[in-house]
């Protein structure tokens, strides 16, 4: 039987056909596809599930992109640009703590990323062209940042991704401190860009979007670790 690996979901109000505004259970498919396409078998969690058992019948998590994770959660008060949604915290963080705590194998992307290194006792830039200079990491509405990140040798990102790679990246905030987790990759402008548990069975995040451009590395390592 394939591994199978629970994607975190989320409400918004969506429009098709007759329907406009309908509150809607949603994840791109590109993370579906990537987890199917890399050997495992993709279940969407509810969103803002606040049941943690969830997990005993999961092998693997991956939690997707989204908002902006509220500054509360790191000691901080909320500036003008932070958009967070604390209903997805509050079952996000309960599943990251279980799945921690019962070791079982964890991939975040972009948000993903942001929540695990604040569940491990971090924090965040709440916008970045504010501590950067600059907006490469989320150049326009809808435009992906290309960029290219470095990893630190030996670490588990660069045994899967090599040295270096060229990213995709959507985001106007980023990891400041990893807490517990060890950041293993930057960009050029020293954000951090991956980061992991070297203490633990396979718990991983990145800020790019790999599933974007069909790089499947990342996908295929979570499976691998959840087989
Ligand atoms: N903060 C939520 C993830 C995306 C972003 O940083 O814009």
């Amino acid at each position: 039987m394939r591994p199978i690996i629970g994607i975190t979901s989320y409400v918004v109000p969506a429009t098709w056909g007759v329907w406009h505004d309908l509150p809607t259970a949603l994840i791109p498919n590109d993370y579906v596809a990537a987890v199917e396409q890399a050997g495992g078998r993709a279940v969407i969690i509810p969103p803002d599930d606040r049941d943690p058992d969830v997990l005993r019948v999961l092998d693997g998590l991956l939690l997707a992109g989204g908002p902006d994770v509220e500054p509360a959660r790191y000691g901080a008060a909320p500036e003008p640009l932070t958009e967070s949604r604390p209903e997805r915290d509050a079952g996000e963080f309960l599943l990251v703590q279980r799945a921690l705590a019962t070791d079982l194998p964890i991939l975040g992307v972009c948000r993903g990323m942001q929540v695990l290194a604040v569940a491990a006792g971090g924090s965040l830039h709440q916008h970045l062209p504010d501590v950067l200079g600059h907006e490469r990491h989320r150049p326009a509405p809808g435009v992906y940042g290309e960029q290219e990140a470095r990893f630190q040798p030996g670490s588990m990102i660069a045994k899967l991704m090599g040295d270096d790679v060229a990213i995709h990246c959507y985001h106007h905030q980023g990891v400041a401190e990893a807490g517990t987790l060890t950041v293993t990759g930057y960009t050029e402008d020293g954000l951090a860009e991956a980061i992991e548990d070297q203490d633990r069975r396979f718990v991983l995040g990145v800020q790019w979007h790999p599933e974007v451009i069909r790089d499947h590395r990342l996908f295929g390592a979570l499976v691998e670790a959840a087989g």
